[in-house]
């Protein structure tokens, strides 16, 4: 068979995103996944058994059109758009053998809901930066979609969100088949940093679960939240957006109440008494709130949004106040 016609997307990421995109993917026609994972077992494995031994371990990934590689290099030759699927702390390590000349002329694709750490910058704009990327040639994926109900192929909705619309339209086209709907939206920023914030109320949710907060609570403790998204997201971004829809409330919806949240599970924990050092070794997986809560702590420094939510779950992470006595002050300011 003949790849010359085939549209070739490069995966960067072993978890269960990536592994649920790659799924996504394979059922086009005319593509092809070359895929960088950086755990070499996990690598040896897929090359024999076509499926990934660590995540989503279920999804059958076909060896017609996934090719593992070992070096990002190699992944992205010839490539026409690049998704980056790992948590944000650990995408410079992930992409430090490439340079400008490799991305060149292609698309990125961010799948990525977190901030560069340290940086306290978007992932989109560091990409730009460290590579030269211009942003119409940017997409990220964004909206309310679990990689484990992917797996199961239940009905899921993502939004394709790029500062011009024809990429992300592109783009949407080949995430969408018969269990995806993609639709495509000119808010980069806006779904971006609604992404980030979304994770560290997932944490503020999960914590309050684990402090024997019930339904009723958390429910006004979302509603203040997705205010608390629209003060933060219109200071760093302003412009008219319909903050009601999918690619925002939906994205904090899920996170919040599912099952499959990483950041509500880890929230969780520290809610029940581990420490954040404990929560993170039960964990396999990435709660990406965790940094997203002092990225934004600290780029709050310059916008001064009053951002009540995101400074209890700051100050219970990484200045170790009890939950408890943090969530206490919280709820006299929760209406
Ligand atoms: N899982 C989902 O349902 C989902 C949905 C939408 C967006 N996302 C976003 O996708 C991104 C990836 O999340 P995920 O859910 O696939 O993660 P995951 O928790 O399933 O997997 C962890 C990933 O981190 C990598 N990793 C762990 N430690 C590392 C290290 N020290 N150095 C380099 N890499 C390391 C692992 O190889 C793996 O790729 C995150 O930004 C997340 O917010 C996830
Ligand atoms: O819901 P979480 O905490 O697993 O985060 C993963 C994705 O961002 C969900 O959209």
């Amino acid at each position: 068979m003949s790849f010359l016609n085939h549209t070739k997307i490069a995966v960067i990421g072993g978890g269960s995103w990536a592994t649920a995109l790659i799924k996504i993917l394979c059922e086009q026609h005319h593509v092809q996944i070359r895929w960088w994972l950086r755990n070499q077992k996990d690598i040896d494995h897929i090359r024999k058994f076509n499926h990934n031994p660590s995540y989503l371990s279920d999804v059958v990934l076909s060896p017609k059109k996934v090719k593992v590689f070992e070096k990002t290099t190699d992944a992205v030759k010839g490539a026409d758009y690049i998704i980056l699927a790992v948590p944000a702390a650990f995408i410079q390590e992930s992409l430090q053998h490439l340079s400008a000349k490799h991305l060149q002329g292609k698309r990125i694709v961010s799948a990525i809901k977190g901030m560069v750490p340290g940086q306290n910058a978007l992932v989109t704009d560091w990409a730009a930066d460290a590579f030269g990327i211009e942003m119409k040639d940017t997409c990220v994926i964004a909206g309310p979609c679990h990689a484990e109900e992917v797996a199961l192929e239940k009905q899921s909705y993502l939004t394709i969100a790029s500062t011009e619309c024809p990429a992300a339209e592109d783009f949407a086209a080949l995430m969408t088949c018969r269990y995806v709907t993609a639709n495509a939206l000119d808010d980069l920023y806006g779904v971006e940093y609604a992404a980030v914030m979304k994770n560290i109320v997932a944490l503020a949710c999960g914590i309050t679960h684990g402090l024997g907060y019930g339904d009723n609570f958390q429910a006004v403790l979302v509603s203040n939240a997705m205010q608390e998204i629209g003060s933060l997201v219109t200071a760093l971004d302003p412009r008219e957006r319909n903050l009601s829809s999918s690619a925002y409330l939906g994205d904090l919806l899920v996170t919040a109440y599912s099952q499959f949240s990483r950041n509500r599970l880890f929230g969780n924990m520290i809610g029940r008494g581990y420490s954040v050092k404990a929560a993170q070794l039960e964990m396999k997986m990435i709660a990406e709130g965790y940094y997203a809560t002092r990225s934004i702590q600290e780029l709050n420094k310059t916008y001064h949004v009053n951002l009540p939510i995101t400074n209890a779950v700051y100050s219970i992470l990484y200045e170790e106040q009890a939950p408890a006595a943090v969530m206490n002050e919280l709820k006299k300011l929760l209406k």
